[in-house]
């Protein structure tokens, strides 16, 4: 413990590790195939992006500032209404933070807890209405960012107070 606060270390980002609560954007373990007279290779359709029918789908780019890690938690959130994906576009390494059930008290039990470190050349995706905390980059740079928006309350955010994540040494 550091100031009170139980460190949950980071495991690894795999899209086996992650498949309950979203894809992970990557190149790696999918075959692309030639398009554009071979100039490029296409690595299609690596995440299932959701809107409801009101809203619709939306990309944007976030300037993350670097975090430093271990980084307390503070609060958990979700979308209802759509999915939500990052993807680094600097190779910028960050910390994935999400839970399978509400936190039912601030103190969010850890087995509900699950904290993953992208390599910088993953991306996820979450799907909607998955718990999981704010952006949290390991170094500054920019993202993409594909989210609903439309009409509707489409962020319900708890807090929680106990936890801080990192990378194990
Ligand atoms: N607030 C916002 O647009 N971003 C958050 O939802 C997040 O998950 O970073
Ligand atoms: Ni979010």
């Amino acid at each position: 413990m550091n100031g009170g606060l139980h460190l949950l270390p980071a495991l690894p980002l795999s899209a086996e590790a992650f498949a309950p609560f979203g894809q992970v954007i990557e190149c790696a373990g999918h075959a692309g195939y030639a398009i554009n007279e071979g100039s490029s290779q296409r690595f299609t359709d690596l995440a299932q992006l959701e809107a409801d029918a009101e809203g619709r789908l939306a990309l944007s780019i976030f300037r993350a500032e670097a975090r430093q890690a271990p980084f307390a938690l503070s609060c958990l959130e979700r979308h209802p209404l759509g999915s939500q994906a990052f993807m680094p576009l600097h190779g910028q390494a960050f910390l994935v933070v999400v839970a399978e059930t509400r936190p039912t008290s601030a103190r969010a039990a850890p087995e509900s807890l699950r904290v993953f470190v992208s390599n910088g050349r993953q991306g996820i995706n979450f799907r909607r209405g998955v718990w999981h905390h704010p952006l949290l980059a390991l170094s500054a740079g920019d993202f993409l960012v594909a989210d609903r928006l439309g009409p509707g309350d489409n962020c319900e955010a708890v807090d929680i107070a106990g936890w801080q994540v990192g990378i194990a040494r």
